[in-house]
């Protein structure tokens, strides 16, 4: 086969605790991640030289190594060098719909897509926890990316065990183009103003984390809508809304939305997302919010919660 054409959904964070630092920096983390529907489109393409090429529709978007598409790529070469020398070089087209620095892992699913489309044309047969792995060197999110659907993610977010897929739960999106939260600015500000607050017991950490997600995880196993949405939580929070008031703002308008089950940033923001029972609640409230923010900086987006991670589209 010479090319692949891959779909690769954006996530939200139903549940983010920070537990506590880490020796290597990164935050400990308990997390619930959420496939759904928005996605980017992925092609990827053999060439007939040793090189890798990626094109991308979005204008602020680089295409060279600073592109996670294009380090994904460069993964593949120096960890299968035979292959590579075997198939020739790859071209990625990467066409965007996932907004850009939102805190819905648009970077990181794109990644998860090359390896997945890599591994199909360089007939690599990796498997799919082999495929975390190798995106995990890369991205915490982006084994939750190659995996999909629910996910409990622990460590720095790269460990995963799947929950049952939710795909009933109607979501709106809100993003103000113009706005971008680092989330190297996220955490580290959280550490600076919570980070006394951590608990200092390791286990004692993991306890009382086990025992707040698991409101979550119970909410999910039940597959209840109203609950999961009573259960949303999310720490960097804590940071966001203070430093940037359109988050704060777009976070109370959702929550006095009729038909609003529940509203949360999702990760490291500026993305806010409310839950809903059904479409036709969904685009009623994007209407609303529409309404209430005429600003065209303000990208609303309805889509749905989803069971799957990377999808192959075809050959
Ligand atoms: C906040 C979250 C929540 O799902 O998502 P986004 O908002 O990026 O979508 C993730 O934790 C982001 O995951 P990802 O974007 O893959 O992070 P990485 O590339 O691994 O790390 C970027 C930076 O975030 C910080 N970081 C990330 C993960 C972690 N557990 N602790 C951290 O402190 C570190 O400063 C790191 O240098
Ligand atoms: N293929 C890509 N898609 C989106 N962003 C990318 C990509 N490659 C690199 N980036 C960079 O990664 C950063 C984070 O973007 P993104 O992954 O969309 O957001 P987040 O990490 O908040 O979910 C941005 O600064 C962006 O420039």
């Amino acid at each position: 086969m010479r090319s692949y054409t891959l779909t690769a959904p954006a996530k939200i964070n139903l549940y983010l605790e920070i537990i506590g630092n880490r020796p290597d920096g990164y935050h400990e983390l308990a997390m619930i991640l959420q496939s759904i529907d928005l996605a980017d489109q992925i092609e990827v393409r053999s060439l007939s030289v040793d090189t890798i090429r990626v094109h991308c529709n979005h204008p602020q978007l680089p295409t060279d190594k600073s592109n996670l598409a294009y380090r994904a790529a460069e993964l593949m070469t120096t960890q299968f060098p035979e292959a590579f020398s075997k198939y020739g070089g790859v071209e990625i087209n990467v066409k965007k719909h996932i907004p850009v620095a939102a805190g819905l892992a648009g970077g990181s699913t794109d990644a998860a897509a090359v390896l997945v489309g890599i591994d199909l044309l360089w007939k690599l047969g990796l498997t799919q926890s082999e495929l975390e792995e190798l995106g995990a060197t890369l991205g915490s999110d982006i084994p939750f990316c190659v995996a999909g659907g629910t996910a409990i993610a622990t460590g720095r977010g790269e460990q995963l065990s799947p929950l049952p897929s939710l795909d009933h739960i109607y979501i709106v999106l809100a993003k103000y183009r113009s706005l971008e939260v680092s989330t190297v600015w996220a955490y580290k500000t959280y550490r600076q103003q919570f980070g006394s607050s951590y608990l200092r017991d390791e286990s004692l950490a993991a306890r009382a984390s086990a025992v707040h997600s698991g409101e979550m995880v119970k909410a999910i196993l039940k597959k209840d809508a109203t609950e999961i949405a009573q259960k949303l939580h999310n720490d960097l929070e804590r940071v966001v809304l203070p430093e940037y008031p359109q988050v704060l703002q777009l976070r109370e308008l959702f929550a006095n939305q009729q038909g609003v089950l529940g509203t949360m940033m999702s990760g490291s923001g500026p993305t806010v997302f409310a839950l809903t029972e059904s479409e036709q609640q969904a685009q009623a409230v994007k209407l609303k919010i529409r309404e209430a923010i005429p600003d065209e900086d303000l990208e609303l987006f309805v889509t749905r919660m989803t069971t799957h991670g990377i999808i192959i589209r075809n050959s």
